[in-house]
């Protein structure tokens, strides 16, 4: 890889913590940070906004690589992100296009298309990675490598939470349905399946608060002498 900034990587299951973990690492460390789940749920958005078909996976690609994506930082710190000019920072949440992101997913020509655009976030100071394949195929070479994850359950209730927070309401049963669904597929697929990276740190979090799972990713990051 051209680029050499440190990069820890938080790979893990749907619900497990990573944005939010990832999010705090990168505050405390003052690095960068790769939402790569928010990658793979702008190209649902653009699939279906274009009326494209899934099966067209020469078009994908294409798309996946020039995809017109620019994450805005506002003065109070927050991120918009906006696709081919539109706002669509919270049009990208729902469990439906995290469905479709997820179905995308499994097409190597799509992960393809995505991958230099991925791993140029790679700049100094730093850069903590979320996602599903970031120890095992975007960064490879990273120092730290965290697989973080918690029971379907556990998971399902954070999302629940989390959906309600937002004004939505939620079937508890039907998200542990969904979520055991988004696992088998992104474990099971032929391409970057969700495995631990060899070496990984792995953290279950069911039993953990958000400040715990920062302060191991913290302590690791001090152990491997990068702050
Ligand atoms: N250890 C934890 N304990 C309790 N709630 C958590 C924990 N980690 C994350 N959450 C909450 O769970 C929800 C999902 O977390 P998120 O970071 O979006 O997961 P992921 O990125 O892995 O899908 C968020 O509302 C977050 O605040
Ligand atoms: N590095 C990544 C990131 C996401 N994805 C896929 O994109 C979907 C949406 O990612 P996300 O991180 O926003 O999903 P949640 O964990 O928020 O549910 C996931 O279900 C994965 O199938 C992937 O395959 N590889």
């Amino acid at each position: 890889m051209i680029n050499q900034a440190p990069v820890i990587t938080i790979d893990g299951p749907s619900g497990a913590g990573k944005g939010t973990v990832s999010q705090l690492v990168a505050e405390k460390l003052g690095w960068h940070m790769l939402d790569s789940g928010a990658l793979y749920r702008l190209l649902a958005l653009a699939v279906s906004h274009h009326g494209m078909s899934a099966e067209d996976v020469d078009t994908l690609k294409v798309l996946a690589e020039h995809l017109d994506i620019q994450f805005e930082h506002s003065a109070d710190g927050k991120v918009e992100i906006v696709l081919e000019g539109e706002t669509v920072t919270q049009a990208i949440r729902t469990e439906e296009v995290g469905n479709q992101a997820s179905k995308l997913a499994s097409i190597p020509e799509v992960r393809e298309g995505l991958l230099l655009r991925q791993q140029a976030f790679a700049q100094a100071p730093g850069l903590v990675a979320d996602g599903r394949d970031m120890g095992t195929v975007v960064f490879p070479d990273a120092p730290i490598k965290i697989f973080l994850t918690a029971s379907a359950e556990e998971r399902a209730q954070r999302r629940m939470l989390q959906l309600q927070q937002k004004g939505g309401t939620v079937n508890l049963d039907e998200l542990v349905k969904t979520i055991k669904e988004r696992d088998e597929r992104d474990a099971n697929r032929a391409i970057a399946p969700l495995v631990p990276a060899a070496g990984a740190l792995v953290i279950d979090s069911t039993d953990l608060t958000i400040e715990q799972v920062v302060e191991m990713v913290f302590a690791e990051t001090v152990k491997a002498g990068l702050v």
